[in-house]
């Protein structure tokens, strides 16, 4: 079986970086005249499955999102991950989950083997309990071909104290986080907000061969040309940039949504 790392390139060859983010926020479901309840929700969600299962590379759905629904939200979320990886686009379910080992071993039976409910190609990853307490999720990952992407340097502006804080001489944090990362043969990517202007020398993303998720791009700022102008071109060659609002907000209809994510498709092949 392939690796993430593998199965993630393959997917950015074919549909470029864009990963579309599944928020399904109250407020957005109204924005398009659906009720904020579970029958909503559910509709939204066909809506997105519909139109980016086989379009791009991949899809993003937010858990907490669903999980406010409860149990019918979650069996919503169950549904969209099974369409979206039954046409072959890559899921990376944005959880932030990250525990002691022996608790983070109960979400890797949620997520990956035979048979899990919410059976994913990654997860996001919190490694602030020490990255080490995630190898056992990432082993699970591994061994059911998927990967993670822990989070480095996230976009929201009150991250920066906690992950520029230096571990040792010269190592931030974020630093000691990607140099974790680095161990696994690119089944193990970054999250890394567009937002953070100085992450490409921070980081050094010039080097190396750790896949990049990066958040940040409409809602929160950024801009297509951001990718490499932020990033770097080595960086952005191996990074999924997402979107989710700014998207979202055109879920009207199907038709509306293929609009919107082909829009911003373009706009990063107008990068490369
Ligand atoms: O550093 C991070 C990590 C994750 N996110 C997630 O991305 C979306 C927000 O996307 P918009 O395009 O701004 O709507 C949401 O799921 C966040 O939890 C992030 O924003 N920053």
């Amino acid at each position: 079986m392939a690796g993430f790392g593998e199965r993630l390139q393959a997917a950015l060859a074919e549909h470029g970086p864009l990963c579309v983010g599944i928020d399904p926020h109250p407020a957005l479901l109204e924005s398009v005249e659906l009720e904020a309840d579970v029958e909503g929700l559910r509709e939204f969600t066909q809506r997105c499955v519909a139109a980016f299962a086989g379009r791009v590379a991949a899809v993003k759905p937010q858990s907490a999102l669903f999980e406010a629904f409860g149990a019918a939200g979650i069996a919503v979320l169950e549904e969209a991950i099974a369409g979206l990886r039954a046409a072959g686009t890559l899921v990376v379910l944005d959880a932030k989950r990250g525990d002691i080992g022996s608790t983070n071993a109960g979400y890797a039976r949620a997520w990956f083997g035979e048979g899990a409910p919410l059976r994913c190609d990654a997860v996001t990853l919190s490694p602030y309990l020490g990255p080490e307490s995630l190898d056992g999720i990432v082993a699970a990952a591994r061994a059911d071909g998927a990967g993670a992407f822990v989070l480095c340097r996230t976009s929201n502006p009150e991250a920066a104290a906690v992950q520029t804080a230096l571990v040792a001489e010269g190592e931030t944090v974020a630093r000691s986080v990607a140099r974790w990362a680095a161990g696994h043969d690119g089944d193990v990517g970054l999250v890394v907000g567009i937002t953070v202007a100085d992450a490409r020398r921070e980081l050094d993303l010039d080097r190396g061969e750790v896949p990049l998720l990066v958040p940040g791009f409409g809602a929160q700022g950024g801009a297509a040309a951001d990718l490499v102008g932020v990033l770097g071109e080595a960086a952005a060659g191996r990074s999924l940039a997402s979107v989710s609002r700014d998207v979202l907000r055109h879920a009207g209809s199907v038709e509306e949504l293929v609009e919107a994510v082909d829009g911003w498709a373009s706009a990063f092949a107008g990068q490369r």
